[in-house]
Parts: C-alpha cells; sequence; structure tokens
C-alpha cells in the first residue's frame, strides 16, 4: 500500500529557529491521523511543508506518490489553514463557487448540504461572517471537492460542541470513503475520538506516534466492584495488572493497568451487584506518558 504522506527526515529550520527536526512520518490512505503539540511545536510547519508552501531546509516529503507541488496532486487535497483571511464584501456562497470552478468543479448541491450540515450562514460577505462562520466556510471549501488528502489545522477552533459533532461525522465519512485525514490540534480531546494513531509533536520533534485503540488498551482504569456478601481479599490478590488493591466486606476497588480480565475471572466467582469503571482520560495517559512540560509554549532556538 502507497502511504499517502511519507516524510522522511524531514527538517525546516527558520535562521537558527527551529521549526521542524528529522520528522519521519507515514500516513496510510484511509487513515485519520491526529496531530497534537502545544503552541508553538511545529504543526503548522509541517503542515505548510506537506503543501508545499514553505521548503524544507533538508529531507523528503511525498504526499499521494508524488510532490504536493504538482498541480494534479494539489487538486486532491483539501485544507484548511489555521488562520483564515476571509475578507470582502463577496458573499460566502459566492465565494466558495468560485473556488468550486477553479478546482474544476464540485458536485452539484455540495456546498448546501454542506453549509446546512454545519449550519453556516453563507449569505453574508465575507468581512462580516462570525469566527465559527468562517471556520465553517474554511471548512466547506475544505471538504467541498472530495479531496483524497485533508489536511486540516486546528479544525474545530470556534465551533460549538453541536458542529464539533457533526464535523467529526463528517470526517468519519471521508474515512469510510477510503480517503485520508491529518488533523492538528493542540488538545487531544478533540481528535481522539475520530483518529486512528495520534503523533504528538514537541519543540519540533515527533516524540510518539500512538495507536489510539492500543493506548485506550494500555490506560489505567479505576474499577468498583460491589457483591452481594463479603468476599475474601485472597481471592483478588496478586492479580496480574490489578494495583492499588483494596477488599473491604462486599466491595473491592482497584487500579487496573492494561486488560480487566483477570479481575473480571476472579470476581466471576461471586455475586456482582454493582460495577463501576471509570473511563481511561486520554489526556491523563499521554500527561503519565510523556510528561506535562511540553504543554506550555515550547519554543526552542537551535544552539
Ligand atoms: N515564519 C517563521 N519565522 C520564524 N520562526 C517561525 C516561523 N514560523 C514558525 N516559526 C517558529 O517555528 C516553531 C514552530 O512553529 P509552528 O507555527 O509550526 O507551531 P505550531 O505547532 O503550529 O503552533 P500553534 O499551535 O501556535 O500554531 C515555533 O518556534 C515558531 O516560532
Amino acid at each position: 500500500m502507497t502511504a499517502v504522506v511519507r516524510a522522511e527526515g524531514l527538517t525546516k529550520y527558520y535562521g537558527r529557529r527551529r521549526g521542524l527536526e528529522d520528522l519521519d512520518l507515514e500516513i496510510q490512505p484511509g487513515e485519520i491521523f491526529g496531530y497534537l503539540g502545544p503552541n508553538g511545536s511545529g504543526k503548522t510547519t509541517t503542515i505548510r511543508l506537506l503543501l508545499d508552501v514553505i521548503r524544507p531546509t533538508r529531507g523528503r516529503i511525498t504526499v499521494l506518490g508524488a510532490g504536493s507541488r504538482e498541480p494534479a496532486v494539489r487538486a486532491r487535497i483539501g485544507y484548511l489553514p489555521g488562520e483564515l483571511a476571509l475578507e470582502g464584501r463577496e458573499k460566502a456562497r459566492d465565494y466558495l463557487r468560485f473556488l468550486g470552478r477553479v478546482r474544476g468543479g464540485v458536485p452539484p448541491g455540495r456546498i448546501e448540504e454542506l453549509a446546512e450540515r454545519l449550519g453556516a450562514d453563507l449569505g453574508v460577505p465575507m468581512a462580516k461572517l462570525s469566527k465559527g462562520n468562517k471556520q465553517k466556510v474554511g471548512l466547506i471549501q475544505a471538504f467541498m471537492h472530495e479531496p483524497d488528502l485533508l489536511i486540516l489545522d486546528e479544525p474545530t477552533g470556534g465551533l460549538d460542541p453541536l458542529v464539533q459533532q457533526e464535523f467529526l461525522a463528517m470526517v468519519r465519512e471521508v474515512r469510510l470513503a477510503g480517503r485520508t485525514v491529518l488533523m492538528s490540534s493542540h488538545v487531544l480531546a478533540e481528535v481522539e475520538h475520530v483518529s486512528d494513531r495520534v503523533g504528538i509533536v514537541r519543540a519540533g520533534r515527533l516524540v510518539a506516534v500512538e495507536n489510539v485503540a492500543a493506548l485506550r488498551e494500555k490506560a489505567v482504569r479505576r474499577v468498583e466492584l460491589h457483591f452481594d456478601a463479603p468476599v475474601p481479599p485472597e481471592a483478588f490478590a496478586g492479580l496480574p495488572g490489578v494495583r492499588d488493591l483494596r477488599v473491604e466486606g462486599a466491595s473491592v476497588r482497584c487500579t487496573i493497568d492494561g486488560r480487566p480480565d483477570a479481575l473480571v475471572k476472579a470476581a466471576a466467582r461471586f455475586t456482582v451487584v454493582h460495577l463501576v469503571s471509570a473511563e481511561p482520560d486520554l489526556e491523563e495517559i499521554f500527561l503519565t506518558y510523556y510528561g506535562d512540560e511540553g504543554r506550555h509554549d515550547d519554543r526552542q532556538v537551535v544552539a
């Protein structure tokens, strides 16, 4: 399978300032890749390199099997920039129709359909659009020509929760159609429900790439079990993956590291009347794995 995005040793310095260093990354067709990092970590630099808006200091990059410099490749990419400059008196609808023609046409009714889903007001001059509506127009232009690769820089900024849900549904449809999405965010919660993998970039370097399902499996969960009668503590002692065990009468409380299988099998010997398992919070897992220093602005100057 040919990767949709392939970066090898991709590096960008702005003078002595490090934008991105030695990025190795492959994104496969049909994948949703969440690209996470704090402000100034290198997300936008990566995206601009992918789009050939800026050139690498060194390293190689291919997009859809070629370079995004190629007009044929450009036409197959949908891009939402982090900062949208939508100005002027032209109505959003006319602007989107114009863009659609420039890109060789969009399916009939597509712009209106997306506008309805996102609740975008297209009858307003661009300069008068609210921040949220500008973001919606940006999303419509990125999705409307059904591109093979969507590159979305902080897509959910300014959208209210219901619109965010609709946007995530649109992203899932893109995956179902076998197309690919790279979306950046500085908030894990924005991408964790749709991403297959997440990459974490910090101070210009990709520090981790994780499969979201595997990460959840690794997650620490707090579990409480309540039984119809007191249970013997030794029935739960030494179970693999069970930590911080407290057996008090008919209640068992513990933390599970990884699969809950051993605990469930031990509990099954008694009558369980109530079970509480706290859904692992990915934000917490990331902090456990990678510390929290990267939450702050991480600008770095190369020595
Ligand atoms: N045009 C530029 N000139 C000089 N330095 C730049 C330029 N663009 C980015 N940088 C620097 O490169 C680093 C990475 O910036 P980048 O914009 O890629 O981060 P980001 O992860 O997208 O951040 P944000 O979430 O704030 O948009 C930062 O230290 C930034 O100051």
